[in-house]
């Protein structure tokens, strides 16, 4: 039997999706939510899987400390990079594809969650899923396999409605 929480956490960042189609291709924000979904075998002595508290912690921090108030660009926007390195102060993440929704979360999923995971002591916990809602009718969902030992997690995309609150 498996047992999976979920802790959202909220925040601002600018982006663009370089060689966009459309109006992606300009620079731009989003309130972005992303939903941290961790697995476990067992709950422990309270009935937890483990405290929303911890996961919050670990997961707000690392999005506060890297991604919001923030913009989130690909590494070969030479162009947006240079313009923004211009404005003091600034903050910006260069990830190794473009900043879709997609590639967030799967950032997230491989590069982020499983070392921050890891150092919560005393549980046996998987990352098994994360959601990045780029808008309130738009996310992207990562899942990765919690029964097997790799960690090579499987994309499936939605698109999917929902309010926020
Ligand atoms: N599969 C994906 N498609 C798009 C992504 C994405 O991450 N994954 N991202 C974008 C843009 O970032 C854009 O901001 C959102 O695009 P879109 O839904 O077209 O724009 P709006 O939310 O403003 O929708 P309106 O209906 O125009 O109000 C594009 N595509």
């Amino acid at each position: 039997m498996s047992i999976t929480v979920m802790r959202q956490v909220r925040f601002c960042a600018g982006h663009r999706l370089l060689n966009h189609e459309g109006k992606c291709a300009n620079l731009h924000g989003h309130n972005y939510i992303v939903e941290f979904h961790v697995t476990g075998n067992d709950v422990d002595e309270l009935g937890r899987v483990v405290d929303f508290a911890v996961i919050n912690k670990l997961f707000k921090g690392w999005i506060d400390e890297n991604w919001d108030h923030g913009f989130i660009l690909w590494d070969q926007d030479d162009n947006a990079i240079n313009a923004l390195e211009q404005v003091t102060p600034n903050r910006i993440y260069q990830l190794p594809y473009n900043p879709t929704a997609e590639n967030m979360a799967r950032y997230l999923m491989r590069e982020i969650g499983p070392r921050l995971i890891e150092t919560i002591k005393g549980y046996d916990l998987k990352l098994s899923k994360v959601v990045v809602w780029e808008t309130e009718k738009s996310s992207a969902t990562v899942t990765c396999d919690v029964s097997r030992e790799s960690a090579d997690a499987r994309l499936q995309f939605t698109n999917a409605t929902r309010s926020f609150n």
